[in-house]
């Protein structure tokens, strides 16, 4: 299909897609809207892995606290349309939030388990719980044989991916790495609340994520220092966290590991909390000679 996607409002429409394209592989892509270029990335890729591809742009109010950004979240459906007709997306599905939780109808809460207590589940208690439920109603009414997720939420891909193992749903799960602005800032959403200078501020997100991987042969302590002496730098920027975790159980790695990780970041730029990732491989036989 090609030209203008069709936007959906309604679960019956959305739960009508397979039927109407039986026999084809449909890609699902989660969104909250307000789309950028990372966002295009996982449609394009989408579009290798499925004949239909379904974009969904839903603010969900149960994955934002009390005192969340959920309010300020840029709500801009028109300018994403107009973004994804370029992409040849066939359908929007931007239900409205009674259409997703209906009065009266027990939609299943998920429950992401130990992981999501901790990093951005310390930070924001309610967060997975909320993510993983709408993450599950989508699949339920959509039906994909694939979800695109970017690597940026990497907690979030564990947590999704943890639950489709635990449900032995036949859904696929691919990532998409991080898109990132010529000078290494991750691309988000939440963006454009920064000012000027706190645009300028955030860089010590990439920087830090740059010092570890130069200290990453060194083993855990020597990358992670690296990243926190980062942030030292940059008394401005408030770090939440900065970790290593094994991307096997999304804990932290002990000093003594070695072998593939995910640095994880969170940091507070003005009032915008931001995260950013990247896997590396921790220490080499080079590093103990
Ligand atoms: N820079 C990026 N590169 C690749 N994928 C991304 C990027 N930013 C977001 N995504 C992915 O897009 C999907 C939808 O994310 P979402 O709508 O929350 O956008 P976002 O930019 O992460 O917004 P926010 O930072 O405000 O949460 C998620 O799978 C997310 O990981
Ligand atoms: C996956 C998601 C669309 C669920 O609301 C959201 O957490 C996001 O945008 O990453
Ligand atoms: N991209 C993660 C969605 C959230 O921050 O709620």
């Amino acid at each position: 299909m090609s030209g203008a996607p069709k936007v959906l409002t309604t679960v019956r429409e959305a739960g009508q897609i397979r039927h109407a394209h039986d026999g084809h592989r449909i890609a699902l892509v989660p969104t909250m809207g307000a789309l950028h270029e990372g966002h295009l990335e996982l449609i394009r890729h989408a579009r290798t892995l499925a004949e239909v591809v379904l974009v969904s742009i839903f603010v969900n109010p149960l994955q934002f606290g009390v005192g969340e950004d959920f309010d300020r979240y840029p709500r801009t459906l028109e300018v994403d349309v107009a973004a994804l007709a370029d992409e040849g997306v066939d359908y929007v599905f931007a239900p409205s939030t009674s259409e997703m939780y209906p009065a009266g109808l027990t939609i299943p809460a998920r429950h992401a388990g130990p992981v999501g207590t901790t990093f951005e589940g310390a930070a924001r208690p309610t967060h997975f719980d909320g993510m993983l439920t709408v993450v599950a109603r989508l699949f339920d009414i959509v039906g994909p044989n694939v979800a695109v997720f970017g690597q940026k939420d990497a907690q979030q891909v564990f947590l999704v991916r943890q639950m489709i193992a635990q449900n032995d749903w036949p859904i696929e799960l691919d990532v998409v790495r991080t898109v990132r602005e010529h000078d290494g800032l991750a691309l988000s959403s939440r963006n454009r609340f920064l000012d000027e200078s706190q645009r300028g501020l955030a860089l010590v997100m990439p920087e830090a994520l740059t010092a570890i991987a130069l200290n990453a042969p060194l083993g855990v302590a020597a990358a992670r220092t690296a990243g926190r002496q980062v942030f030292a730098a940059a008394p401005l920027a408030r770090l939440d966290y900065l970790d290593l975790v094994d991307p096997k159980t999304f804990t932290a790695v002990s000093d003594d590991y070695q072998g593939p990780v995910t640095a994880v970041i969170a940091a507070v730029i003005g009032s915008t909390r931001l995260i950013d990732t990247d896997n590396l491989v921790l220490g080499s036989p080079e590093a103990d000679s």
